[in-house]
């Protein structure tokens, strides 16, 4: 048996799973938790990898590997190939006028049209804009930028700094994907190239970009070596990156890497959830994890200026275009933690509430929000009377309003050309039954939830498949509910009408100034 490995090094942890190459079957799996928070140094995520591929039984007998991860986090490395500072996650929003000063230099429209994607505080260049302003020092000393993704790839085929890997820090070395290049407003989807002009304006200067690989082109072959982590992550002063559950802060985990593991290109994790599902035309993936996403696979690109839907690549040559929401599971976990019940409670509460939950409306806005791109906002409770005010309509409301965002994501891939035909629902929320059910009145669409499993990690399981046989694999994947439709349009409704009466309500961007290039 041929085994092949994918990995999905998420936002809250990493998971790997090892696969049969010739069937696809789910031979054994591990995972460990990644540190809270929305600046993290890249060496937890190493750490976590480590933890996450001994709990997966290694990879003595694995023929080839993938990497697939949380998009557009910023790692930048100096000329000893050191870490210069923790990485700024997607979610963090502190390069929101970062992102307004790019705009304005720019223009909207030409963003749109040399990236796919108008940026806002998630995308890679605006983190480097806050570092060149905030940071002088640090923005000066970068000498590469890169990815989660690219970064963990680099680190696994013995890159590194100089006393802590075998081949040296050798930044020439470092390889991206379409997908996560897509994702740093300075990479062009349609050409297939980076546009330094972006780069340099954000930062500040040139520097070493990853080289972008093809579909199941090889990043290289493993050498053998030993990988070492500890599990501390210091410079956040955050948890360590441990085995979930566990408290292993101070341990370390070493790897023994062999010879000859054919390594994948890597993907954003959402373009590595479409190649894990299969997904086709009339296929739009919704998924529920930290961020909320919607997004299809096209043979067109997209761009869009109002920067509701970000242009991506995907992973298998075509075009990816996708909304985002910056909060998603985690409404959940705040609500039910507020409640002091667990998830499964609160999916028994809500579906003890009517449909619009007598009112209540919970618009989500708890970190901030992408989209509708209001990265100061907070989250607001409407609609509170005493007959509304029950556990039952609270813990429905927060799914509904965490759904409403998606919808209206729904409506923005089809504003750019997506016919969906179905929904397929992912990612940890959407094992809720809760979730699923509510999905089916408020999507009108059809849902359907796929079996249990890491989307993202199998993606990346099926390029390393890919990239090693040049054949892309067609592995199965179960459906197991398709919720009975059942579109109720009252809680879209109230929710519209909810948020546009809301002081948070977004400034259209068509309706917003933006000045010339300089
Ligand atoms: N049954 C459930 N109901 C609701 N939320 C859940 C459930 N199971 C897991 N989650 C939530 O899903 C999230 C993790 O999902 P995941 O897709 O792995 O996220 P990420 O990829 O962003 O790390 C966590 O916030 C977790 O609390
Ligand atoms: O920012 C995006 C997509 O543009 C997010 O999808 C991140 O890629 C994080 O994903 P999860 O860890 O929440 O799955």
């Amino acid at each position: 048996m041929t085994l092949v490995a994918g990995i999905d090094s998420s936002t809250q942890s990493c998971k790997v799973v090892v696969r049969d190459l010739a069937s696809g079957a789910l031979v054994r799996e591990g995972r460990a938790a990644h540190p809270e928070g929305t600046e993290v140094h890249p060496d937890a995520w190493w750490a976590a990898l480590l933890s996450a591929l001994t709990a997966a039984g290694g990879l003595d007998d694995v023929a080839a590997i993938s990497i697939a991860g949380q998009q557009h986090g910023m790692v930048v490395l100096d000329a000893d190939a050191r870490v210069i500072r923790p990485a700024l996650l997607w979610n963090d929003t502190r390069s929101a006028q970062a992102a307004r000063d790019l705009i304005d230099e720019f223009g909207a429209a030409d963003l749109a049209s040399r990236t796919g994607s108008v940026p806002v505080a998630s995308f890679t260049a605006t983190k480097l804009r806050w570092l060149r302003d905030a940071e002088p020092d640090a923005a000066a000393r970068v000498a590469a930028v890169a990815l989660p993704h690219d970064w963990l790839t680099w680190r696994l085929r013995g890159y590194g700094p100089a006393d802590e890997s075998e081949l040296g820090p050798v930044l020439e070395e470092l390889v991206t994907d379409r997908s996560d290049a897509s994702g740093t407003s300075y990479w062009n989807p349609r050409a297939g190239t980076y546009d330094r002009d972006i780069l340099v304006a954000a930062l500040g200067h040139d520097a070493v970009l990853p080289r972008v690989l093809g579909p199941a082109e090889p990043a290289g072959t493993t050498i053998a070596h030993t990988a070492t982590a500890a599990a501390t992550t210091a410079a956040t002063g955050r948890p360590a990156a441990a085995a979930e559950s566990t408290d292993v802060a101070g341990t370390t985990t070493t790897v023994t890497i062999p010879a000859g593991i054919v390594v994948g290109p890597g993907a954003g994790d959402n373009a590595g959830a479409a190649l894990g599902l299969g997904a086709t035309e009339g296929d739009v993936i919704v998924s529920i994890g930290t961020s909320g996403t919607v997004f299809a696979v096209t043979g067109a690109p997209s761009s869009d200026a109002t920067g509701t839907v970000a242009g991506f690549a995907d992973a298998s040559g075509a075009f990816l275009p996708l909304v985002a929401t910056l909060n998603a599971a985690r409404i959940l976990d705040s609500t039910a933690a507020l409640l002091g019940i667990d998830h499964d409670t609160l999916g028994t509460l809500a579906l003890a509430a009517e449909p619009g939950s007598h009112g209540l409306v919970l618009q989500p806005y708890f970190e901030g929000e992408r989209t509708p791109n209001l990265p100061d906002a907070t989250a607001t409770l409407f609609g509170m009377t005493m007959a509304s005010t029950t556990r039952e309509n609270l813990a429905r409301a927060s799914i509904e309003g965490l759904l409403c965002g998606l919808a209206d994501g729904l409506d923005a891939v089809r504003a750019v050309g997506v016919e969906p035909r179905r929904i397929l629902l992912i990612g940890g929320a959407a094992l809720n039954p809760a979730v699923q059910q509510i999905a089916a009145q408020v999507f009108d669409v059809a849902v359907t939830v796929p079996e249990p499993g890491e989307y993202v990690a199998n993606g990346a399981a099926l390029q390393a498949a890919w990239t090693l046989t040049g054949t892309r694999p067609s592995w199965p994947v179960s459906l197991v509910a398709s919720p009975a439709a059942d579109h109720r349009p009252i809680i879209r409704e109230q929710y519209a009408a909810r948020a546009a009466a809301a002081p948070t309500a977004p400034t259209p961007a068509a309706l917003t100034p933006i000045a010339s290039p300089a």
